[in-house]
C-alpha cells in the first residue's frame, strides 16, 4: 500500500463508499491518514452515574438490571429503546432512537462500559445513544481514547475508525520521515509515523499532544516551505534586469517637495539593491495608510526609466489610477517622461492607439487598473511592474505579472497592515519591505464613537472646521444591494444635510453609479479645495489622498470591519492639521462596542489588524478564498502562533541544509495539493 493509492485498496471500500469518501475530500490513502479526528471519546474518563452532569459526554460502567423496552412514539414515527442500568446503587437508563435491535443486545445481569451524552430528565439519568462494550468476567476494560471524525450520515464512526486502523497497520512505520533529525530534535518534534498513529489513536493525552504538535508543525511548514521554494526558484530561474541608479536619480529625489523619511529611504535602498542584484525582484512594500508608498513607486519607476526600460503601475480602482497618474505627472514634470493613463473607460480607437504606443516603446510609464495585465497588452521593454494590491492577488496572479515582458521586476504595494505572522503565509514567496514611519508633522487622528442623536452637535463642529478652511468626508455604507438605491440613499442624505446644516457649504456626492469622468472631476475639485464636503459611498476607501481633508464622518459605522474603518480613517490625518474621525452608530452591543473602542484607542494599523484577526479569525479577516489563505486541518494560525514562528525559522534552516535537493522534490510532491490551494486562490 502506498500513500498515493486509491482508498479502494482498503478492505471493505467499494465504489459506493469511495463516492461517499470523495464527498469528504478523501480519495487516497494519504487523504485518509491525514483526515484527522474532529474530537475524541475519552474512555479513560469513567464516572459514577450519580456524578454525571447534564449535557456532558462521559463513560460509565453499569450493570443491566432489566430487559430492554421498545416504545413507539406514534405521531413521530420514532422508536425509543430503553434499558435500565445501575451503578453504585443508582439507577439510570440507556436509550437509543430508532435502533429497536438494541433491546436484545445488552444482556440482563452483565456489566457494560457505556459512552455517550448524559441527559438529566425528571431526576432520572439517561445516557443517550451510547457506544457500548461488555466487560467480561469482572475484568476491567483497558482505557482508550477513541477518535471521532466529521462524517456523512452514510459512513459511521466505527467504520471510519476501522478503515483508518487498517490503513495505519498496513503502512506501519513506512511513511517516509522528511524532516531532518536535527530539526526534529531542535524543535522537539516526534517522528511522523508516531504522530499519525497517535493523532488517530492516542495512547494517552500526552501522546496526543506530542502528535498534534508535530502535525501542526507539518501543516505550517509545508505551506511556508513551498512558498519559500517558489521565492528561491524565482530568484534563481531567470536573470534579473540590471537597473542602475544614476546621478539623475539623486537630482530627482532632491527636487521632491519633501524629504524622504528614514523608513522611505531604507525601502528605496532595499529596492535599489534588488535592481542591481542580477535577480528578479519580487518585493512587497507594506506601509500603513498615509505612510507614503506612492513616492517609493515613483522613484522605482524613475530608475527603470533611467535605464531605458518601461514601467507599469496598476491600481485597484480607476479613481486611484487617475490619482496616481496626476501625482506622478507632477513629480516627473521636469524630466521628459512619457506617461500614459490606460483605463477601461477609453474610446476603442483611443485605447488601440495607446496599446500601439506601448508596444512600440513610445511610452515610458503606463498607469492603469489591473486591466493592464488582464488584457493583451505587449510592452516594448518592460522593466518594472508595480501593483497596488489591496490583498487582491494570490500567488498565481503574481505569476501572471512576471509573464508580462521578459521577467520584469515586480513590486507589490499594500496598505492594509497584515500581522507579520500572516504575511509570512500570504506572502512567503516575496521579500518584504515595511514603511514603519509616518511623514513628519502628522497628528494622531482623534476618533470618537457617537450615536446619531448627537447629529446636530456633530455637524456644527464640522461646520466650524470648514470655516477654518478644512474639508470633510461623510461616508455612508451601501445599505441596499442595488446601485440605484446607493445613489438614492446618499442623494437624500445630501439634500437633508444641505437643508438642515450646510446651507452655505459646497457639498458634492460621489458614488459607484457615476461615470468615471464625473468621479474624476469631483475628486479633482475636492483636491483643489473647491468642495467642502464630499459625501461618498465606500468608493473613497482605498488610497485617496487629499491632505487638507481633516474630518471623516462614518455613518452606520457598525457595518464596517475594522480594516475597512482603518482604511476610511486613513483618508484624513494626511496633512499637518488636527484631524477628527466620528464613528456614528446606534448599535450598542458588545461586539460593536469592542470594535469601536479599538478604533478610538489606537491609530496603529498593525494593532488594529491584530485585533481584527483576533475578533474575526483569519478566514474572515482576509476572506479565505479571496486572499489565498489556505484552510488548515489541524493548525490554527491564532492559537498555534508559537509553532508558526518555529516553522518560519525551520524553513530557512532546512533549506540551507545539504540534503536540500531530495527534500525539495519530496516536499513539493507531498504538498502539491496545498500548494495548489495557495496558488489557485
Ligand atoms: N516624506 C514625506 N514627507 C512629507 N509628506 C510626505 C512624505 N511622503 C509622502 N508624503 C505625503 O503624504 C501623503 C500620503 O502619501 P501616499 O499617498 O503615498 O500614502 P500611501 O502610503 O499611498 O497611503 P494610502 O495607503 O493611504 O494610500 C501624500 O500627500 C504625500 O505627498
Amino acid at each position: 500500500m502506498k500513500l498515493i493509492d486509491s482508498i479502494e485498496k482498503i478492505k471493505g471500500i467499494g465504489p459506493k463508499k469511495k463516492k461517499e469518501f470523495k464527498k469528504m475530500g478523501i480519495e487516497t490513502i494519504e487523504d485518509l491518514i491525514c483526515f484527522y479526528p474532529r474530537t475524541y471519546q475519552d474512555r479513560t474518563k469513567i464516572k459514577k452515574i450519580s456524578d454525571c452532569r447534564d449535557g456532558e459526554y462521559t463513560g460509565i460502567i453499569a450493570k443491566v438490571i432489566g430487559n430492554g423496552m421498545n416504545i413507539r412514539v406514534n405521531n413521530r414515527n420514532l422508536i425509543i429503546t430503553k434499558v435500565s442500568i445501575e451503578n453504585n446503587g443508582v439507577i439510570g437508563e440507556a436509550i437509543w432512537y430508532n435502533k429497536p435491535f438494541m433491546k436484545n443486545i445488552l444482556k440482563i445481569g452483565k456489566k457494560y462500559y457505556l459512552y455517550g451524552k448524559i441527559n438529566k430528565r425528571f431526576y432520572r439519568i439517561q445516557i443517550v445513544s451510547p457506544d457500548y462494550k461488555i466487560i467480561e468476567d469482572q475484568k476491567f476494560i483497558e482505557p482508550e481514547i477513541l477518535p471521532i471524525y466529521s462524517t456523512t450520515s452514510y459512513l459511521n464512526q466505527k467504520e471510519i475508525r476501522r478503515y483508518v486502523r487498517f490503513t495505519l497497520d498496513e503502512m506501519k512505520g513506512n511513511i517516509q520521515e522528511y524532516l531532518p533529525d536535527i530539526i526534529r530534535k531542535k524543535y522537539r518534534l516526534c517522528e511522523i509515523n508516531f504522530a499519525l498513529e497517535n493523532i488517530h489513536f492516542p495512547k494517552d493525552k500526552e501522546h496526543y499532544k506530542i502528535a498534534k504538535k508535530r502535525l501542526i508543525f507539518d501543516e505550517f511548514f509545508s505551506i511556508q516551505m513551498a512558498l519559500f521554494l517558489i521565492k528561491e526558484q524565482n530568484k534563481q530561474q531567470e536573470k534579473g534586469i540590471i537597473l542602475k541608479s544614476t546621478l539623475e536619480l539623486e537630482k530627482f529625489i532632491q527636487q521632491l517637495p519633501f524629504q524622504l523619511t528614514n523608513a522611505q529611504n531604507r525601502v528605496v535602498e532595499e529596492i535599489k539593491k534588488d535592481f542591481i542584484s542580477g535577480k528578479i525582484m519580487n518585493r512587497l512594500v507594506q506601509g500603513d495608510v498615509g505612510s507614503g508608498k506612492t513616492i517609493i513607486a515613483a522613484i522605482s519607476l524613475f530608475i527603470a526609466y533611467l535605464n531605458g526600460y518601461q514601467g507599469a503601475m496598476m491600481a485597484p480602482t480607476e479613481i486611484l489610477a487617475i490619482q496616481h497618474y496626476v501625482t506622478l505627472e507632477k513629480l516627473y514634470k521636469n524630466f521628459g517622461i512619457r506617461m500614459l493613463l490606460l483605463t477601461g473607460n477609453m474610446k476603442p480607437s483611443e485605447k488601440k492607439e495607446s496599446i500601439k504606443k506601448i508596444r512600440k516603446g513610445e511610452v515610458d510609464i503606463v498607469i492603469g487598473t489591473h486591466a493592464i495585465i488582464q488584457e493583451n497588452i505587449e510592452f516594448f521593454k518592460l522593466g518594472l511592474v508595480i501593483t497596488d494590491e489591496q490583498h487582491r492577488f494570490g500567488v498565481k496572479q503574481r505569476a501572471q505579472l512576471s509573464n508580462k515582458g521578459k521577467n520584469p521586476h515586480i513590486m507589490i504595494m499594500t496598505a492594509t497592515p497584515i500581522p507579520r505572522t500572516l504575511s509570512f503565509i500570504l506572502y512567503g514567496d516575496l521579500d518584504i519591505s515595511i514603511i514603519d514611519e509616518l511623514p513628519p508633522g502628522r497628528k494622531k487622528v482623534k476618533t470618537y464613537q457617537i450615536s446619531s442623536n448627537l447629529e446636530e452637535k456633530l455637524y456644527s463642529f464640522v461646520k466650524e472646521q470648514i470655516q477654518m478652511g478644512r474639508q470633510a468626508y461623510i461616508v455612508c455604507p451601501l445599505i441596499e444591494e442595488s446601485e440605484n438605491m446607493e445613489a438614492y440613499s446618499i442623494t437624500t442624505l445630501a439634500q437633508k444635510l444641505k437643508k438642515k446644516y450646510f446651507c452655505t457649504e459646497k457639498i458634492e456626492l460621489i458614488h459607484g453609479k457615476m461615470k468615471n469622468t464625473q468621479k474624476q472631476e469631483i475628486m479633482q475639485q475636492f483636491k483643489q479645495g473647491n468642495i467642502d464636503i464630499l459625501l461618498s459611498t465606500t468608493i473613497i476607501e482605498v488610497g485617496v489622498d487629499v491632505p487638507n481633508a481633516s474630518i471623516m464622518v462614518i455613518q452606520n459605522a457598525e457595518r464596517f470591519g475594522l480594516a475597512q474603518l482603518h482604511q476610511l480613517r486613513g483618508r484624513i490625518g494626511r496633512g499637518n492639521s488636527q484631524s477628527y474621525c466620528f464613528l456614528v452608530t446606534n448599535k450598542n452591543n458588545e461586539i460593536v462596542n469592542k470594535r469601536m473602542k479599538t478604533m478610538t484607542d489606537t491609530n496603529d494599523g498593525f494593532i488594529i489588524a491584530e485585533k481584527d484577526l483576533m475578533m474575526r479569525g483569519p478566514g474572515d479577516f482576509l476572506g479565505v478564498r479571496q486572499h489565498g489563505l489556505p484552510e488548515f486541518k489541524i493548525a490554527n494560525i491564532f492559537r498555534d502562533m508559537n509553532i508558526l514562528k518555529m516553522t518560519q525559522k525551520a524553513c530557512k534552516e532546512v533549506y540551507e541544509m545539504k540534503e536540500k535537493s531530495t527534500l525539495e522534490e519530496y516536499i513539493l510532491k507531498k504538498f502539491e495539493k496545498k500548494l495548489d490551494q495557495v496558488i489557485l486562490n
